[in-house]
């Protein structure tokens, strides 16, 4: 199996393997045809909509191509990272594009993004925001800012990225605390504190009247939807949001999910 791994996050291609294997060792020809065209059909339309969607910059392309290339297991073994790093953990040009877009359509001036890695996302982003933006992105492993400066600084737009180390949580906390306020929340941390991170942007004032969060990986590698998995974060982030009645949110089948939240009273555009 050969695929990229973003498109099987989920391990839906893992069970079609399975099935093309079991079809094939029982001489189902036309069941093995059927199940391929399916296979070829998921990737095709995978490669199409990047195809169709605009490209990366020079900057994105090699912060890409470099984090495929890094040797995030021996840094891992070295004890230079704590954390099991993978490549595909960056968001990728399609949804990378999005953002971009959403950034320039908001008018976005100040972004908060919440898991940096090698500030993929975080560039896609700054690039649409004007001269005097500024995305402040948060990461736990100090290995990564040096690595991601050195990534980006071809970019004319890597001036407008602030990179604060620690943990995500408390960073939050202390910038909310501050006062701080973002046009746009950009949630890509760990998914077990999306819920308290929901409350502290919309609760505590994080995130500007009129503005929007999202919430990526919403889907939690495809947990919300697999029949026999027991992951209960991802329904659990619904139903914290079905209480909210103050809330609006669309579900966008991008990845492995990217969830947009706003007030109500935004979308509606009135007072509650
Ligand atoms: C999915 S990656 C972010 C990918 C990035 N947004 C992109 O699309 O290019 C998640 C990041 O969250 C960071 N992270 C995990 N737990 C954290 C915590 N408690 N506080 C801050 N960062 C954390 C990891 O170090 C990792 O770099």
């Amino acid at each position: 199996m050969n695929i990229d791994a973003r498109i099987n996050i989920d391990g839906m291609f893992n069970h079609l393997d399975k099935a093309i294997r079991l079809a094939e060792s029982d001489g189902h020809n036309e069941l093995l045809d059927s199940l391929w065209s399916v296979w070829s059909m998921l990737v095709a339309k995978a490669e199409f909509t990047k195809r169709a969607s605009s490209q990366d910059s020079e900057t994105c392309k090699k912060i890409e191509t470099e984090t495929y290339q890094h040797d995030w297991a021996t840094l891992l073994q070295q004890g230079k990272v704590k954390f099991p790093f993978k490549a595909e953990m960056l968001c990728g040009p399609v949804e990378g594009q999005f953002l971009k877009s959403i950034v320039s359509i908001h008018g976005a001036k100040r972004i908060l993004e919440v898991g940096m890695f090698t500030g993929y996302s975080a560039l896609s982003m700054a690039e649409a925001l004007p001269d005097d933006g500024e995305i402040v992105t948060i990461d736990s492993c100090d290995y990564l800012k040096p690595f991601v400066r050195s990534l980006n600084q071809s970019s004319p737009h890597s001036k407008k990225i602030s990179i604060k180390l620690g943990d995500c949580m408390a960073l939050m906390h202390e910038l909310a605390d501050a006062g701080e306020k973002f046009d746009m929340v950009f949630l890509d941390g760990p998914k077990e504190h999306y819920i308290a991170q929901m409350k502290i942007a919309f609760d505590k004032g994080l995130l500007n009247a009129g503005g929007t969060l999202f919430v990526d990986n919403a889907y939690v590698f495809g947990t919300s939807y697999q029949v026999s998995s027991t992951d209960t974060t991802a329904k659990d982030i619904i139903k914290f949001l079905d209480k909210r009645s103050d809330l609006h949110r669309v579900m966008l089948p991008l990845n492995d999910g990217l969830l947009m939240v706003r007030r109500l009273s935004d979308v509606e555009r009135r007072r509650l």
